[in-house]
Formats: C-alpha cells, sequence, structure tokens
C-alpha cells in the first residue's frame, strides 16, 4: 500500500514514525511538505521520501492522508482537485466535513466521495495512539479495512457512528494528550514545591500517571472503584481529592473538552462555508 502524506508536521511525523517503527515500509511513504527543515527532518529520520510539491509519483499512491492544519487545507487541496483516480482519502484534520473535504477535492460539481475522517493522536508515534474514524457512507470495506489498518498499526481505533461524533473524538483523544500533559505539568510543580528537583518532580509525576493508566486499561474495576480504592478514609487522598472537588476540578474538565468539541464544530462550520 502506498502512502502519501499532503504536511509532514506534528501528527504526520507521529503517524509516519509509528507506521515506520512498526514494520509500514518507508519506501512506500511520501510526504508532500512545505517546510524545508521538516522535510529534512522527516528524511534522515524515518528514510521516506519528501518533497514540496505533489507531483505524479506522489500522486499515484493508494491512500492519501490530508494531514495539514484545517485552515490550511483548501488551498493545499487545489493543485490536485479533480485529479484524483480512486485513492482513499483519509483526513485526519480537526472539524473539516466530508461533505466539504469532498466539495473541494472533486472540481466542478463533482464531489470526491471515497473519503474517511480520522481523528488520532501524537502518541501514535510510539504505537500508542487511540484513532476514531468516520467514512462517507460510499466507502466500501476495502476502503474501509485500508483506513482501519493503517491506523490500527499505530495504536487502537474506533468507528464513530456519525460523523458529528468526530467532533468528540477530537475532543477527548485527540487533545486529550496535552490535558495528561498539563495535569503531569501540575504534578511535576507540586513535587518541586514540596522540595523535590525537577528529575525527581517529573520521575514521580509521569510514572503516576503511566501505572494508573495501564492499571485501569487492565483492571474490571472502574476508574471510580480504582479512585476510591486509593482513598482510606480520613487518610491524605481524601484531603487531596477534597480540595480538587472545591475547586470544580471534575467540572473544570469536562466544560474544557465541552470547548474543544464546540472549537472543532466551529471551525467545521467557518472553513465549510468557502
Ligand atoms: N497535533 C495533533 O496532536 C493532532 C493534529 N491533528 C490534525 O492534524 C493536522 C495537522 O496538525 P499538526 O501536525 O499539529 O500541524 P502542523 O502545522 O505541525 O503540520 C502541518 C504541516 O503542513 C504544512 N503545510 C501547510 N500547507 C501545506 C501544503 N499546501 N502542502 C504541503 N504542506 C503544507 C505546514 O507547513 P507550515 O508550517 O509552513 O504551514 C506544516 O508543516 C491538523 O489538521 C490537525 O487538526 C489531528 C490529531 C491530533
Ligand atoms: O489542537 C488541534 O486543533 C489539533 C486537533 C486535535 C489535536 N490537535
Amino acid at each position: 500500500m502506498k502512502i502519501t502524506f499532503l504536511g509532514g508536521g506534528n501528527m504526520a511525523a507521529a503517524l509516519i514514525g509509528g507506521m515506520v517503527e512498526r514494520g509500514f515500509a518507508a519506501a512506500d511513504i511520501q510526504v508532500i511538505e512545505l517546510g524545508a527543515e521538516a522535510r529534512a527532518g522527516l528524511s534522515e529520520r524515518f528514510g521516506v521520501r519528501a518533497v514540496e510539491a505533489m507531483d505524479d509519483v506522489a500522486l499515484g499512491c493508494d491512500v492519501l492522508v490530508l494531514a495539514v492544519k484545517p485552515q490550511q487545507m483548501k488551498a493545499a487541496l487545489m493543485p490536485i482537485a479533480g485529479r484524483l483516480g480512486g485513492q482513499l482519502v483519509i483526513s485526519i484534520a480537526a472539524g473539516l466535513r466530508l461533505a466539504d473535504l469532498g466539495r473541494w477535492l472533486g472540481g466542478p460539481g463533482a464531489p470526491y466521495t471515497r473519503l474517511v475522517r480520522c481523528m488520532p493522536n501524537t502518541p501514535a508515534l510510539i504505537g500508542a495512539g487511540v484513532t476514531g474514524l468516520f467514512a462517507d457512507p460510499s466507502v466500501d470495506a476495502a476502503g474501509r479495512d485500508a483506513a482501519q489498518s493503517i491506523l490500527a498499526a499505530v495504536g487502537s481505533t474506533v468507528w464513530a457512528e456519525t460523523e458529528a461524533q468526530m467532533d468528540a473524538v477530537t475532543a477527548i483523544s485527540g487533545s486529550g494528550p496535552a490535558y495528561v500533559f498539563h495535569f503531569i505539568e501540575a504534578m511535576e510543580a507540586a513535587g518541586r514545591a514540596l522540595g523535590f528537583d525537577e528529575a525527581g518532580a517529573r520521575r514521580l509525576a509521569i510514572d503516576t500517571v503511566l501505572g494508573a493508566a495501564k492499571l485501569a486499561a487492565g483492571s474490571e474495576d472502574s476508574p471510580a472503584v480504582l479512585r476510591q480504592k486509593v482513598t482510606s478514609k480520613g487518610g491524605t487522598t481524601e484531603a487531596a481529592l477534597g480540595s480538587l472537588a472545591a475547586s470544580g476540578w471534575h467540572d473544570a474538565l469536562v466544560a474544557a473538552v465541552k470547548a474543544a468539541e464546540m472549537r472543532g464544530r466551529e471551525l467545521g462550520a467557518e472553513l465549510g462555508r468557502d
């Protein structure tokens, strides 16, 4: 399967790195990327072909992954509008809807429909990503399987039932690593404030998140039950959770995820008007 990435930034690099690490041939992967430094980095790190503009070799792929920022997408697709010949197109862009992508790709009056929306996340780089997928109803089983096989190589996959759910996936797991890194930053800051050096505070924070996530993933207990098992009556955890509850932490996180979901919908509506 020959795969071309349009855009070679952070998320494309995470996907390519994870795919190459897990057995995809670098020779079958190409990247179209405007930045010379980014192109050189992708070639050096992963051994893939990276070029500045779409050429016939890159367009002759089986799967085209759209990995530019949503705001860059329409302009990035102009040079290939009306030139696709049945390639499966996978968009990883936040917010952008299949109907608008299809219109931009299809050329006058002929929307392109062999399209799958996917929302991966950056832990794909180490094979620990999670991706939500939604296919245009016209995509056949072979097309869905191809999309699934690419994203399953770098983590777990979840098919969304409706396209609207893709904005929720974006808000939960697409952006989610940033929330977790922010949590680690706060835990590390607390460790520093309580007398640890940076390395010690970071180790305690990261290994706690890692261990708790692994325990939650492998346990039959729900996260709530696992939390209760840490929380001794009248103990230290109860004091911490009481403080978090008083500052509205749970509701703040739910509101944050909803803000991300709303931004995804806004992006789709704003950019799709063009
Ligand atoms: N980062 C993440 O965690 C995730 C991102 N996504 C989605 O992935 C997409 C990319 O995000 P991300 O990797 O963070 O963004 P980046 O800005 O890091 O990557 C986009 C890259 O595409 C380049 N580019 C822009 N226009 C073109 C063009 N016409 N031809 C070739 N290359 C072009 C950009 O160059 P330049 O910098 O010069 O503009 C940039 O290097 C977005 O749509 C985002 O919604 C999805 C899931 C997670
Ligand atoms: O912040 C963003 O818009 C992208 C989409 C999900 C993660 N990063």
